[in-house]
């Protein structure tokens, strides 16, 4: 970028520095579509490291101040603090402002930008998928889109000149944009992503619980248990909200997988190897059909 040609994004203000905000900040930079980043939060260590490491140009912890001269807004935060966080900046948000999100379910995040957001035409929600257990400004990386789909769930309303920047924001940080219907994103998260995260914690759970004086399951484990549970390791508050955020949508989520585990119960308890087989293989196959198709990301 010339210092005569004006980036796509003057003046972009990020609430919630961590991971997700922070990645996309190294994302818009590295590729020179973005001028002045203000990073807003509510960790001074953190915020003060992100400015350290170039994440962003200044920070506050005034969600009202920061967004007073902002292009565009992008919530990164968990999804108990959307309410909080869009009815702090109502009053100051310019009218020109566009606002995104990165929320991972789209439908609780549309509700609290109509419920709260003045003009909430100009929110168009997006959910990059693609993410990992670490949390904090410390955790960004400006490649983590890279070749990830980012969905973006327009409504009947949205403003098409928001929803135009919105889409070359996410593209810019170099991943793919598909536009879905919010349920229909929430309905497919539940099963490939936050289905996934309950299991892995439960297992972990299962595994603690086993341990006994003299006898420790963990020491153990291996590659097989590292790999099922790495997700395991992630925030637990961010998951605690994510879960309550899409509930309908995880509890049929949760009832299906359970009834998976009660087949493979009854084939074991009938020694039906037939049945045990048919199963893993039926399982298997899925799986490397899907590494085939998408094992790069896309
Ligand atoms: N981690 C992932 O793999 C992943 C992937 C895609 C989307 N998401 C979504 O992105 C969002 C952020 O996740 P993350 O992994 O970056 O979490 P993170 O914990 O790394 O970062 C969140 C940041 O928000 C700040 N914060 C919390 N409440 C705030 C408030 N009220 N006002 C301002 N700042 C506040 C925290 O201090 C923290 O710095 C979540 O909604 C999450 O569901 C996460
Ligand atoms: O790779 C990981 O650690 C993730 O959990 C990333 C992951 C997922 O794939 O489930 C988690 C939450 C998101 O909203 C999107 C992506």
């Amino acid at each position: 970028m010339s210092s005569a040609e004006k980036p796509l994004i003057g003046h972009l203000v990020i609430v919630g520095v961590g991971l997700i905000g922070g990645s996309v900040s190294l994302a818009l930079k590295k590729a020179g579509v973005v001028g002045h980043v203000t990073g807003v939060g509510r960790n001074r260590d953190n915020l003060e490291l992100a400015q350290r490491i170039g994440i962003v140009d200044a920070w506050t912890h005034d969600v009202g101040e920061a967004v007073r001269d902002a292009d565009v807004v992008l919530l990164a935060v968990p999804m108990s603090a959307y309410a909080s966080v869009f009815a702090a900046m109502a009053k100051t948000l310019p009218e020109h402002a566009v606002v995104t999100d990165a929320g991972s379910t789209k439908q609780s995040t549309i509700i609290a930008a109509n419920k709260f957001l003045p003009g909430p035409e100009r929110f168009i929600a997006a959910h990059p998928i693609a993410g990992t257990e670490k949390s904090g400004a410390g955790a960004a990386f400006a490649e983590l889109y890279e070749k990830r789909l980012c969905v973006i769930t327009p409504v009947g309303d949205s403003s098409a000149t928001a929803l135009a920047l919105v889409m070359q924001l996410w593209e810019k940080t170099g991943s793919r944009v598909v536009t879905m219907d919010a349920a229909e994103h929430d309905d497919f998260l539940a099963s490939v992503s936050h289905l996934p995260h309950l299991a892995a914690f439960a297992l972990v759970n299962a595994v603690r619980r086993q341990k006994s004086e003299g006898h420790d399951p963990f020491c153990f484990a291996a590659g097989g248990f590292r790999d099922f549970t790495r997700i395991a390791s992630s925030s637990p508050e961010m998951w605690r909200d994510i879960a309550l955020s899409n509930r309908d949508a995880l509890l049929g989520q949760l009832d299906a997988f359970q009834q998976e585990l009660n087949g493979m119960r009854e084939a074991l308890l009938a020694d039906d190897a037939d049945r045990l087989l048919k199963e893993f293989s039926a399982a298997r196959e899925a799986r490397e059909a899907w590494l085939a198709k998408h094992g790069d990301g896309l």
